[in-house]
């Protein structure tokens, strides 16, 4: 097994999936004007209902996801017709307006996310070590139009260094994004049972409009 998410996936060792909708995407999401319809990034996205959610208020969904496991498991959710092709060396599956490309998100080029208008990040960010979490705000940051919009939701814990969950702390969020978006900390929202708490962060990507 060459991938650890592979294998928690292929193990169900997926304590990280939440069987209902994040309270903050439903809280803070509104918040942001984003423009309606907007095609919406998911990186990192696993099964996530955050998903279903945003797709529900009319948002076309673009979802990037390394393990096919979790691809189909969020396609059995629903009872619903399934179309699937190959483009650009990712395996992508539609269900209604929820598009799933199966693959590395580093590996997606910004001609792939040339509809996107707004982007959502809840444990993405915090999936990834310290050198990749670099990449990954670079990254992001090419693949998202200027004035495009978006929610992050982080994680510090006191774990020592281990993860993931990696521990990212308010300040590196800040460091890791405000190069190339506007930042603003929305909510630091109380530890749970288990000493880990979430941030809530809105994100615009700088830059002129279009
Ligand atoms: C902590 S989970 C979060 C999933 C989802 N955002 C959620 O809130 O449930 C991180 C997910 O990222 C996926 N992943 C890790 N590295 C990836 C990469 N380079 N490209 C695409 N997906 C990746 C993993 O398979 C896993 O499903």
């Amino acid at each position: 097994m060459d991938n650890p998410w592979r294998q928690r996936w292929q193990e169900g060792r997926i304590g990280f999936h939440l069987s209902d909708t994040h309270p903050a995407l439903v809280q803070y999401w509104p918040t942001l004007n984003v423009t309606p319809g907007a095609k919406v990034l998911v990186p990192l996205c696993g099964k996530s209902l955050d998903m279903r959610w945003l797709a529900d208020e009319g948002h076309p969904v673009l979802g990037i996801e390394l393990a096919p496991e979790a691809i189909e498991q969020f396609l059995a959710q629903r009872d619903a017709g399934v179309s699937r092709y190959n483009q650009a060396g990712f395996s992508v599956t539609r269900q209604g307006s929820v598009e799933l490309w199966c693959g590395d998100f580093f590996h997606l080029h910004i001609k792939q996310a040339a509809e996107v208008g707004a982007f959502y990040d809840r444990a993405s960010l915090i999936a990834l070590p310290p050198a990749t979490r670099e990449r990954y705000a670079f990254h992001l940051a090419q693949l998202v139009p200027p004035g495009a919009r978006g929610l992050l939701v982080g994680l510090t814990h006191d774990e020592s260094n281990a993860g993931p969950p990696y521990s990212v702390p308010n300040s590196e969020i800040e460091r890791l994004f405000v190069p190339n978006f506007r930042v603003e900390l929305v909510e630091n929202r109380g530890a749970d049972e288990r000493g880990r708490s979430e941030s809530v962060w809105a994100l615009e990507r700088r830059g002129p409009h279009i």
